[in-house]
């Protein structure tokens, strides 16, 4: 079964020029897509395009159908039924995702409330429930988004991201803004999450060794082409386009530096 199928993408600036081209690719259940690219490749507007977010002035050319929902042309109205409850996102600054005037368990309410019908006591515990899936203490949900750390932040919103019980998952650059052991944490909570409920997951970083951590296959970005894609393992392994080898020969010298300082 397929759930994203993306097939000749483009992403078109008002003045006619191509910021992504001709993307191609599918997410079934359980599967684990990573792109990556520098900064400026087109990762975040691809992920917007799927969604159907691109900015104003912006374009998608090409199919994204998600569920079977062809999401290119379409109109708001009829994406509300796909977004969050087919597809859910998770960005890198988790506060663009959280009302800082609101308690968290509020936040995670809202969207539990809409998507699930509840209220009064089934939905506090369904709020309680949602933050222990992300470790997170029931206290935790009298908090306001600026008492609790980044790590905390971007838990819960992995929790409203997963509230609607998404079969797609948008991951856009999750770990980006968090501290290194903050950030192998929530990947690994990203990672038992999308096991538990085969999500698809699309998995976007600049970091080839957190892609190389969660996704099985890669695409590999460059100024909007996908340059080179395949198995994590092989494109790791061979890495045939120059920018791939680049950036395999510069996640090695990092690591090699490591294990130079090794007892
Ligand atoms: N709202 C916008 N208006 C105009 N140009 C934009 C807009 N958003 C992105 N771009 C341009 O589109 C190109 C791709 O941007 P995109 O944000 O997709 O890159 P990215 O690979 O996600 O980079 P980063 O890792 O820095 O987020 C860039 O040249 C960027 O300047």
């Amino acid at each position: 079964m397929t759930l994203l199928d993306v097939a000749g993408l483009s992403v078109r600036r008002a003045d006619g020029r191509d910021l992504v081209r001709d993307l191609s690719f599918t997410l079934g259940p359980g599967e684990r897509l990573g792109l990556i690219g520098e900064s400026g490749s087109g990762k975040s507007l691809t992920a917007l395009a799927v969604m159907g977010l691109l900015p104003a002035g912006m374009t998608a050319h090409g199919s994204v159908r998600l569920a079977g929902t062809q999401v290119v042309g379409a109109r708001d109205k009829e994406l509300d039924r796909v977004r969050g409850r087919t597809v859910g996102v998770v960005f890198q600054e988790p506060l663009t995702a959280l009302d800082p005037l609101m308690r968290v368990g509020r936040q995670i309410a809202g969207p539990l409330g809409r998507r699930r019908g509840l209220r009064g006591a089934p939905l506090r515990a369904a709020v309680a429930a949602a933050l222990d899936e992300v470790r997170l203490p029931e206290s935790l949900a009298r908090a306001y988004p600026h008492e609790i750390s980044g790590g905390q932040r971007q838990r819960v919103a992995i929790a409203m991201a997963l509230a609607c019980e998404p079969e797609v998952l948008i991951a856009d650059e999750p770990t980006t803004a968090l501290d290194v052991t903050v950030q192998a944490e929530v990947l690994s909570l990203l990672d038992r999450l999308v096991a538990e409920r085969d999500m698809a997951l699309l998995f976007i970083s600049h970091d080839l060794a957190v892609v190389a951590d969660v996704a099985d296959r890669v695409i590999v970005l460059k100024d909007g082409s996908g340059v080179e894609s395949g198995r994590t393992r092989d494109i790791v392994r061979e890495p045939r386009h120059p920018y791939t080898r680049a950036l395999v020969d510069s996640a090695r010298a990092l690591e090699g530096a490591l294990d130079r300082l090794a007892p």
